[in-house]
């Protein structure tokens, strides 16, 4: 343990997924949800706002990120603590600022649909749908952090969003109190 992950106050969450499978939702709910102070993060709008990019693809239509000024951007925010990543790569962070990884999956015909709903390019919407079947980025979380931080959650119902988001709250409890932190006061 460094000095930096004894001095956090609250965790660091990173919710990551294929396109689709309710990064946002999730985050959303558990900023409202949880009763200690969390902020959510969309990585890809913040790369778009603040211009941590090298430009658009237009063939993907999405930005080509620049890391190396997401990562300082992110820095100061990671090593406060209590925020929630949202974002479709998990690979680029350092593990220290990382307490606990969910992966949300999703049936890919039900993610097919979500993607279609959205407007996407047809070879965005086969792109995305094939690493959901291949579970790229389970793979990827699971090379990138300790397994013991991963867990992998269905996101295919209201009823499965409003449990994870349950989870989730429960655990964050846990970690304050396994990390000495009152939340009584
Ligand atoms: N567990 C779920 N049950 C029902 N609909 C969901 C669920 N998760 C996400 N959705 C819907 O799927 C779409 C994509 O969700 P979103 O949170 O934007 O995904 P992501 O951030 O991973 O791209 C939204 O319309 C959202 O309402």
């Amino acid at each position: 343990m460094d000095i930096e992950e004894k001095t956090r106050q609250f965790p660091n969450i990173l919710i990551t997924g294929t396109p689709g499978t309710g990064k946002s939702t999730h985050a959303q709910l558990l900023a409202e949800q949880s009763s200690v102070p969390l902020r959510h993060i969309n990585v890809g709008e913040l790369v778009k706002e603040k211009g941590l990019h090298e430009g658009y693809d237009e063939e993907w239509q999405a930005y080509t990120v620049d890391e190396d000024k997401l990562l300082d951007e992110l820095e100061p925010v990671a090593s406060e603590g209590g925020i929630i990543l949202d974002w479709h790569t998990c690979d680029v962070f350092p593990e220290r600022w990382i307490d606990l990884v969910v992966v949300l999956r999703c049936d890919h015909t039900q993610l097919w649909d979500r993607l279609e709903k959205r407007n996407y390019p047809l070879k965005k919407i086969q792109e995305n749908n094939e690493a959901e079947i291949m579970q790229t980025i389970l793979d990827e979380a699971r090379e990138s952090y300790s397994q013991e931080i991963v867990i992998e959650l269905k996101s295919e119902t209201t009823e499965d969003l409003e449990s994870n988001v349950e989870r989730l709250v429960q655990w964050v409890k846990a970690w304050r109190r396994d990390h000495g932190c009152n939340d009584e006061g």
